[in-house]
């Protein structure tokens, strides 16, 4: 991408798309175009048209997406369906009608199967069924990374996706039930620091695994890849490294500084029981992470008391 380039990034007041907006100004771009939802709502076909057609933008990353947490999304699987499948139809068809040379996709690990062997590969998508708490939100994102897929077959465009491990860090959102894992417990060991609160409930067992990605390192794998990938098959962006949601929990407790106890509420959901990407693909290309968990969790912290509560979006 030339650094005057237009590259429209679709969800730049998010965690990911302002990650994405710092790293593209940090690097030199100079025409970077933006919309907030209330000026252009993505679910509305005609509305993508006109702005497409008016702003014809010539490099697009998709980052504006209907986004929650494990609750979040057994919730209110039908908001996350339709939004998501709507979103990413109408902006990567009219950045094929605008001739858009290069778009980028997010997506989210949630797309692999459920028991996917682990690490998981790229091409385990669609061996297997998915985790039921974000069955929804996984369909619609695999219809739009298959999307991208078909217009490059049938129409020779250059689209990409990659799908992203659990993301944090500053502009995340801390929603009480809402929000993911990280961003929730920030909040939870915070609050009962403050009002000496002598346990702090964590929900299901702790035992599952997941991986953790701070988010300026994936805006730097972003920026990477619409510089060196082309190809149909969606590359995973993570660690490599996973963690219990207990030894989370602790990790949390102590950046915070908390020291009451963890409890574990066993009737909220674990959802997959493992989601650890095979970034091997990545790496192979050159890439890798920079920011360690601790260190991660220290900065979001840091964003979070600058920020006061950034509740519900
Ligand atoms: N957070 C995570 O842990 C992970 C995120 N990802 C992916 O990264 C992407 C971004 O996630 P994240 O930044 O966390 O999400 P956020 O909720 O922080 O941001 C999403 C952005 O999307 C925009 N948006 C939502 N609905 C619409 C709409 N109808 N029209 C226009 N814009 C809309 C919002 O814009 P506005 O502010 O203007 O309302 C918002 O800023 C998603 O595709 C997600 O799947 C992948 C893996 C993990
Ligand atoms: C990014 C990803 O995010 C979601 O999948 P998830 O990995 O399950 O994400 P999560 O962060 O919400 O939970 C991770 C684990 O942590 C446990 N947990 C403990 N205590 C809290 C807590 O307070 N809040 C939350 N949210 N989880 C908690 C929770 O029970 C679970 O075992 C998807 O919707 C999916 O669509 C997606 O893309």
């Amino acid at each position: 991408m030339e650094k005057n380039a237009k590259i429209y990034v679709a969800g730049h007041r998010g965690m990911v798309g302002s990650a994405i907006l710092r790293k593209l100004e940090a690097e030199g771009y100079t025409n970077i175009i933006t919309r907030t939802s209330s000026k252009l709502n993505l679910i509305r076909q005609a509305d993508v048209e006109a702005f497409f057609q008016e702003e014809k933008p010539e490099y697009v990353i998709v980052a504006a997406a209907k986004v929650g947490g494990i609750m979040a999304n057994n919730t209110y699987p039908a908001d996350f369906m339709y939004d998501n499948m709507m979103i990413e139809m109408n902006v990567i068809k009219n950045a094929y009608e605008n001739q858009v040379k290069k778009l980028l996709l997010l997506g989210s690990s949630c797309i692999y199967p459920r028991m996917a062997e682990q690490p998981i590969r790229e091409d385990s998508l669609l061996t297997g069924a998915l985790e039921q708490t974000n069955e929804a939100y996984a369909l619609a994102k695999i219809s739009g990374l298959k999307y991208c897929e078909y217009l490059n077959r049938q129409h020779g465009t250059g689209y990409i996706s990659a799908m992203p491990t659990n993301l944090y860090g500053p502009n995340d959102n801390y929603h009480p039930q809402n929000s993911h894992v990280l961003p929730a417990l920030i909040r939870r060991f915070h609050e009962a620091k403050e009002q000496r609160v002598p346990e702090v409930v964590v929900w299901g067992t702790g035992t599952v695994l997941r991986e953790f990605l701070y988010v300026d390192d994936l805006a730097d794998a972003c920026l990477f890849l619409m510089e060196k990938y082309s190809g149909n098959e969606t590359v995973n962006i993570g660690t490599g490294k996973d963690l219990s949601i207990g030894d989370l929990a602790s990790l949390v407790k102590k950046v915070v500084g908390y020291e009451g106890e963890i409890v574990y509420d066993a009737t909220k959901p674990d959802g997959t029981p493992r989601k650890l990407l095979d970034v091997s693909k990545l790496a192979g290309l050159g890439w890798s992470y920079s920011t360690e968990l601790e260190e991660g969790i220290t900065m979001a912290y840091q964003d979070f008391l600058n920020s006061e509560y950034r509740a519900e979006r």
